[in-house]
C-alpha cells in the first residue's frame, strides 16, 4: 500500500508582476512511497527537492497534479481539512526550527497544544517522546544549551508528537558533523522500524541514501531522472544512483583490454565471482576501482574491471552469475558528488 501518492506534480514560481520571469521548480513528478519505506530524493541545489517536499504537506500549493497522503487528496481539502490532514504528516528541518524561548519539553509540548491535547496528557506524551529520541534527561534545557544533534532530536520528537504515519525530512542532517549525522540516521531508521513510520527525505548527500534509504529518486531540473527501489536501480547498468553510491575513479579504457563496470548485489556481493572467472577462463582480471558496501537496502558492490580484449565469454559468465555489466562512462554529477562525500 502506498502512503504517499503524487501524480503529475508541477510548481512554478513567478516573480511578482513579472509573469515572464518564471522558474519551474517541479516539472511533472510522479512519486509513490510504500508504507514503512524510507524514500530519499537526491539532487543538487536548485533541483526542486524542497519545493517537492513542501508540496507533500501543502506548505506550497502545486499548480498541477495530485498529492495523496494516506489515500486523501490534499489538493482537494479546505483549510480545516488540511489542518487535520497535516497532523498525520510530521516534518523535520535542516536548521531544526525550534522555539528558543521554550525548553526542550516546551518545544515538544507546543505541537500537542496546537492539536488541543489536555495538559496532563501532554506531560506524559512529552516524556514518552523525549525517551523515544534519547533525550530523557534534557526536558528542562533550552535549545541554546543543546548540541546540533540534540536539537534535531527535539525536532524529531516534536514532529512525532501527533503520531503521524509519515515523516518528511528536509535535509535533516546537512547541518551536522559526520558522527552526529550517523547517530541521527540511526535514530530515523530505528523509528522507521519501531513505529512503521514512512519517511520521505530530501538530501544532497549520497551517504544519507546509502545508510537509510530503501528507495530513492534522482532529481534534476524539477524532474525525476530515475526512481525506484535501490535494489532495482542497482540492477540497471546505467543507473546514476548506482554510479553515485559506488563512484569509480579510474580510466574508462586500457590498451589490449575490455573495460567494464560490474555491479553485484544481494548474495552476489560477497561471492568470489572475480576469482572464479579468472580461474575458469585462465585470464588476468584487473580490478581498476571498486568496493563492496552494506547499504540500508542490501549489500552491494561495484567494480571497474579490465579483462583481455577479444573474448566475451568471461563477461557473459559474470552476467549469468547475476552481475550487471555496463560500459564505463565519464562520471555523472551525482557520481562526482558521491566521490566527494
Ligand atoms: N519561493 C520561491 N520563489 C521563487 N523561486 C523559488 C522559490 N523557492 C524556490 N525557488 C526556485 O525554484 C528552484 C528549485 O528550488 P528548491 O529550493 O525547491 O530546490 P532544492 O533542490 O531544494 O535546492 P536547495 O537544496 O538549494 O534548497 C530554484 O531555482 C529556486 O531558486
Amino acid at each position: 500500500m502506498y502512503v504517499i501518492e503524487i501524480a503529475g506534480l508541477r510548481k512554478t514560481y513567478r516573480a511578482k508582476g513579472r509573469r515572464d520571469r518564471a522558474v519551474v521548480a517541479v516539472d511533472g513528478v510522479d512519486l509513490s512511497v510504500a508504507e514503512g519505506d524510507v524514500f530519499g530524493v537526491l539532487g543538487q541545489s536548485g533541483a526542486g527537492k524542497s519545493t517537492l517536499l513542501r508540496c507533500v504537506n501543502m506548505l506550497e500549493r502545486p499548480d498541477e497534479g495530485t498529492v495523496k497522503v494516506g489515500g486523501v487528496d490534499l489538493t482537494a481539502l479546505d483549510r480545516r481539512g488540511l489542518r487535520e490532514a497535516r497532523h498525520g504528516i510530521g516534518m523535520i528541518h535542516q536548521h531544526f526550527a525550534l522555539l528558543s524561548s521554550r525548553t526542550v519539553a516546551g518545544n515538544v509540548a507546543f505541537a500537542l497544544e496546537v492539536t488541543g491535547v489536555p495538559r496532563n496528557e501532554r506531560r506524559e506524551r512529552v516524556a514518552e517522546l523525549l525517551e523515544l529520541v534519547g533525550l530523557g534527561g534534557r526536558a528542562d534545557a533550552y535549545p541554546s544549551q543543546l548540541s546540533g544533534g540534540q536539537k534535531q532530536r527535539v525536532g524529531i520528537a516534536r514532529a512525532l508528537a501527533a503520531r503521524p504515519k509519515v515523516l518528511l525530512s528536509d535535509e535533516a542532517t546537512s547541518a551536522l558533523d559526520p558522527e552526529t549525522t550517523d547517530s541521527i540516521l540511526r535514530l530515523l531508521l530505528d523509528l522507521n522500524q519501531r513505529l512503521n513510520l514512512t519517511i520521505l527525505l530530501i538530501t544532497h548527500e549520497m551517504n544519507v541514501v546509502k545508510r537509510i534509504c530503501r528507495s530513492a529518486a534522482v532529481m534534476r531540473d524539477g524532474r525525476f531522472v530515475e526512481s525506484g527501489a535501490i535494489t532495482d536501480l542497482l540492477d540497471r547498468p546505467d543507473s546514476e544512483l548506482a554510479r553515485g553510491l559506488f563512484p569509480l575513479d579510474a580510466p574508462t579504457s586500457l590498451d589490449g583490454h575490455t573495460v567494464v563496470d560490474v555491479t553485484v548485489s544481494g548474495d552476489g556481493a560477497d561471492a568470489p565471482l572475480l576469482a572464479e572467472v579468472a580461474r575458469r577462463f585462465d585470464i588476468d582480471v584487473r580490478i581498476m576501482a571498486g568496493s563492496v558496501e552494506q547499504l540500508a537496502a542490501t549489500r552491494a558492490g561495484r567494480f571497474r574491471l579490465a579483462v583481455p580484449a577479444g573474448d566475451d565469454a568471461p563477461l557473459n559468465y559474470l552476467s549469468e552469475r547475476g552481475a550487471r555489466i555496463g560500459r564505463p562512462t565519464a562520471p555523472s554529477p551525482i557520481e562526482i558528488q558521491g566521490a566527494a562525500s
